[in-house]
């Protein structure tokens, strides 16, 4: 089914509506966006060492779903948290629980030494920092996390939306994850109709997260 371009209130309306109106839980459609992206991870980039940049929100929940789901594919991945994982809520922190007792590494990288350390050595880097809830200029340690990430020679995958561009207006704030691929959930992003931005969006995937076609038929 073809989706028109969205804007983020218009991606939030349906993940409200999901959840508030048909009994979708939340989890549901992180589940259904985590396991989804990771299989388009694996076809994109079917060998290497796979590192996830986990920041704070609901992106960083995917990760920890994306990260379960490619371990179930045989794949080495590991997960890289820049924030204190004690601060995360809510579906970021229920899968965050899950893949911590599921034994999956979980590295916390409190500072650019560490950051660099542990991307050097991945073959892929998947953005699970910001997503459609990102505002203003990058903070702290995203900054350095994207920064790193541009500068390695991994394959670059966002999850949703690169970290450090706006979903809307194509704003780039500070700097953004010059992004190889770009795996977004339910629809093209509106920022993704820019020709400017192609270069940090790079080649483009959907993939549905299970809001029903009823849904999803207000936008089509
Ligand atoms: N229907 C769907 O498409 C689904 C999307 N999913 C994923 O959820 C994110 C949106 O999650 P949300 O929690 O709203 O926002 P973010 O994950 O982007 O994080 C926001 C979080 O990050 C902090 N923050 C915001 N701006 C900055 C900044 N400039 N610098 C540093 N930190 C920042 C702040 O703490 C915010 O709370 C969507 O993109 C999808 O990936 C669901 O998984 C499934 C349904
Ligand atoms: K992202």
């Amino acid at each position: 089914m073809e989706i028109r371009p969205l804007s983020r209130d218009e991606v939030r309306q349906i993940d409200n509506v999901a959840i508030e109106q048909y009994g979708i839980t939340g989890l549901m459609l992180m589940e259904n966006a985590g396991s989804g992206a990771a299989r388009l991870v694996n076809e994109i980039a079917p060998a290497g060492k796979v590192a996830i940049l986990c920041g704070k929100g609901n992106n960083a929940g995917d990760g920890y779903v994306i990260a379960r789901h490619m371990e179930l594919l045989d794949r080495e991945v590991k997960l890289i948290s820049i924030v204190d994982t004690e601060s995360l809520t809510g579906d970021a922190k229920a899968n965050f629980q899950i893949a911590d007792r599921s034994k999956l590494p979980i590295i916390a990288a409190a500072d650019r030494v560490r950051l660099a350390q542990e991307l050097t050595s991945a073959d892929i880097i998947v953005d699970c920092l910001l997503g459609t809830g990102a505002t203003g200029s990058l903070r702290g340690l995203f900054a350095d996390a994207v920064a790193i990430a541009n500068q390695t020679d991994a394959i670059r995958i966002a999850i949703d939306v690169p970290t450090g561009i706006d979903c809307d207006t194509g704003q780039i704030m500070g700097e953004a994850f010059c992004a190889h691929e770009t795996i977004t959930f339910v629809a093209h992003k509106l920022a993704m109709q820019i020709p400017e931005c192609h270069q940090t969006f790079g080649r483009i995937h959907v993939v549905g997260i299970g809001a029903s076609k009823t849904i999803l038929q207000r936008f089509a």
